[in-house]
Formats: C-alpha cells, sequence, structure tokens
C-alpha cells in the first residue's frame, strides 16, 4: 500500500503501464466491427475488418452492423428473435457504409425496425429486425443436436491447412490457395467436424457441421451483441455448402441474396458452437442452404437460411 503521495503517484502510474501494455483480448468484432459511430438520431458509420477475396464486403459484416444499428434503437427489455435481409449491391470495401434506422413499428410485445445500409447514396442492404419481450410458453420443442466429436477433439482449419501443405505431393498452385487462406484475418475460429476435402474430388452430400466461435472475448453482459456476433458469422461458410455434390464446378461468381436468422435461446458467440449446414436444392444459378447453431450443451441457439447467386463453370471442359 502506498504510504506518501509520491509513492501513490509512481503506483497509479506503474499501473497504467502495466495496463498499457497488457493485450485487448477483446474479440476484434466488439472493439471495431460492430462498434458503430453514432452521427446522427439513427444513422451510423460502420468499420471494415476482413474484406473476402471477391473484394465485395462480407455479407455478415453488413447484416451484423445492421443488427446493431437496429438493436440501438430498442430498450433493454427487447430481445432480437429475427432479422430477413436483402443484399441489393456489392458492398464497396473503399468506403464506409452507413446505417439508417426507421422504427418502423412499436407493439406492446414486438418492435420492428427497418435498416437501410448505404454506400455511394445507394442502399447496398435492406433489413428488417423484429423484437420481442420475453413470454413464458407451455409449448416448447426443437430438434436433437447431432452427434458429433467435442471442439476439443478437432483441429481448426489452420492447423488442417498446416498438416495439408507438409505433405511434399500437394501441388504448387494449391499450396498458393492455402497460403492465402492462412494469411486472411477472419475473426472466426472454424473447426470442422470432417476434415475439407482440400484437392475437391469428392463428391460430397450438401452438408457439412463445424465448431465456431469469435476469436476473442465478447463477455456475458449484451446477449444483443452476441446475436450481432452470430449475424456476422452465419454468412461465413453457408454458401458454399451447396457446392459440395459438384466437385468438377467452380462458381465463377457467387454471393448470397439475401439472408434470414431466428434467435431461439441465449448463448455465447464466443464460446464454440455446432454450425449445422445444409443445402435442401441448388437449380437456376442459385441456391438455397439452411444453418443451424447449437449450443455445447444442445440447446437449439439461432437458425438462418440464406438464398445465393451460383454461376457455376465446369473445369473439366475442354478449352476447344
Ligand atoms: C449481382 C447481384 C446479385 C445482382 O445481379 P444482377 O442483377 O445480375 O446484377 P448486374 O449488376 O446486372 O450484374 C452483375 C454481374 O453479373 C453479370 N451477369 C448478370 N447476369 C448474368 C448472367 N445471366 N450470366 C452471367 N453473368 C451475368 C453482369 O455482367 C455483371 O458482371 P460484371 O460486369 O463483371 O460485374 C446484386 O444483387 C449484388 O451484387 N448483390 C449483393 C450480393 C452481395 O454482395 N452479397 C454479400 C456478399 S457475398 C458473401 O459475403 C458470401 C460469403 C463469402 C465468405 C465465404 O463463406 O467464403
Amino acid at each position: 500500500m502506498a504510504e506518501s503521495g509520491a509513492e501513490l503517484k509512481r503506483e497509479v502510474i506503474d499501473a497504467a503501464a502495466r495496463f498499457a501494455d497488457t493485450p485487448d483480448l477483446r474479440s476484434v468484432l466488439v472493439t471495431s466491427v460492430l462498434n458503430l459511430e453514432k452521427l446522427e438520431y439513427d444513422l451510423y458509420r460502420g468499420k471494415h475488418h476482413w474484406v473476402p477475396r471477391s473484394q465485395r464486403l462480407f455479407g455478415g459484416q453488413i447484416v451484423g452492423q445492421a443488427l446493431v444499428a437496429a438493436a440501438r434503437s430498442v430498450t433493454d427489455q427487447l430481445h432480437v428473435h429475427s432479422l430477413h435481409c436483402y443484399f441489393l449491391r456489392a458492398g464497396d470495401p473503399k468506403v464506409p457504409v452507413l446505417y439508417q434506422v426507421d422504427r418502423t413499428r412499436d407493439g406492446r410485445s414486438f418492435c420492428v425496425r427497418s435498416v437501410k445500409a448505404i454506400q455511394h447514396g445507394q442502399p447496398i442492404l435492406t433489413c428488417q429486425a423484429s423484437f420481442h419481450m420475453s413470454q413464458p410458453s407451455p409449448l416448447e420443442h426443437q430438434f436433437t443436436m447431432p452427434s458429433v466429436p467435442p471442439p476439443d477433439a478437432l483441429l481448426t482449419v489452420e492447423e488442417l491447412i498446416q498438416r495439408h501443405l507438409s505433405d511434399p505431393n500437394v501441388a504448387d498452385v494449391t499450396k498458393q490457395g492455402l497460403n492465402k487462406i492462412l494469411a486472411e484475418e477472419v475473426p472466426i475460429e472454424i473447426k470442422p467436424v470432417n476434415p475439407p476435402d482440400f484437392r475437391r474430388h469428392v463428391v460430397m452430400e450438401p452438408k457439412k457441421l463445424f465448431w465456431v466461435r469469435a476469436k476473442g472475448h465478447i463477455g456475458e453482459e449484451d446477449m444483443k451483441l452476441h446475436c450481432c456476433v452470430a449475424a456476422y458469422v452465419s454468412d461465413y461458410s453457408l454458401l458454399p455448402t451447396a457446392l459440395l455434390p459438384y466437385p468438377k464446378y467452380r462458381a465463377q461468381f457467387s454471393a448470397s441474396l439475401d439472408h434470414a436468422m431466428w434467435f431461439h435461446n441465449t448463448f455465447r458467440a464466443d464460446q464454440w458452437m455446432l454450425y449445422e449446414c445444409e443445402s435442401p436444392w441448388a437449380g437456376g444459378s442459385r441456391g438455397l442452404v439452411q444453418g443451424r447453431m447449437w449450443r455445447q450443451d444442445g440447446v437449439l441457439a439461432v437458425s438462418c437460411a440464406q438464398e445465393g447467386v451460383l454461376r457455376a463453370k465446369n473445369t473439366t471442359q475442354s478449352k476447344l
């Protein structure tokens, strides 16, 4: 304990220095991506973090930020239970996105917000989010969570890639592609239940299961924030499920067209959740995908659905 004023001052300075040296363990999704800047009443500006190689903004980032903007206009007693979005235009990574919230309806139990994400004066996404006051119900059921190995027993995507790269028979072109994936700063950790087919030789069912969580700490307090993080996470790796039966085809152009989510139960997006993805249909250059996020204790936390455009090219066709 400090005995004099000078000693006390020294202790305060030392503590501040120690604090400054402590790395910030919070998720970048919380400190930056979902930390929108307020410009005006119901008007916000968002920052970008990871941008996919397509150089169009990641859909999950836009949905997550739109949900943050909507959530800021409702009281703490209201919980987000669903959202429905359309991706209207490709997001431009060179400029920020503005989020304009319309307080569409305030009822006794439900509130609806409509959010427009804007770049270059034009909407790139529209999102309707609905919030609900908690209400008890005698009606309760859910599917059973698939039985899979726990996350502790599985490797991350990065570890699987490193292991694959250590095989001397891997083609240079595959190595380049995998090293590009390793260099990306995706703020999500993934542990596939079945190791991915890096060579893309095998025809697979349009289904996949992987454990997923946000990198870094989010904390327990703010359930709406966990929903915004889940919105970010939910768009990652979902649409490619529709390509699993077609290893001979490469998507020349793929992008999510719409995205819907339903939040059923509380969860922590910084703890492992099982993401069950399946594609019941593809046709007409589009594919439908559905996802379910399960808590480790078997509770169904989130459901989502998305349609995407998939313009595919047969990579085995002769160029003649
Ligand atoms: C482009 C969208 C979907 C609308 O499409 P369209 O109406 O066709 O727009 P256009 O501006 O007319 O054309 C765009 C582009 O496509 C070419 N095009 C058009 N029609 C055809 C056709 N029938 N056949 C072949 N090509 C066609 C057209 O020529 C243009 O090409 P370009 O000139 O070379 O540009 C539009 O609604 C849109 O972009 N929406 C936004 C979608 C979006 O950005 N979604 C979110 C991002 S996707 C994502 O995040 C997925 C996750 C990725 C991460 C992971 O999991 O790995």
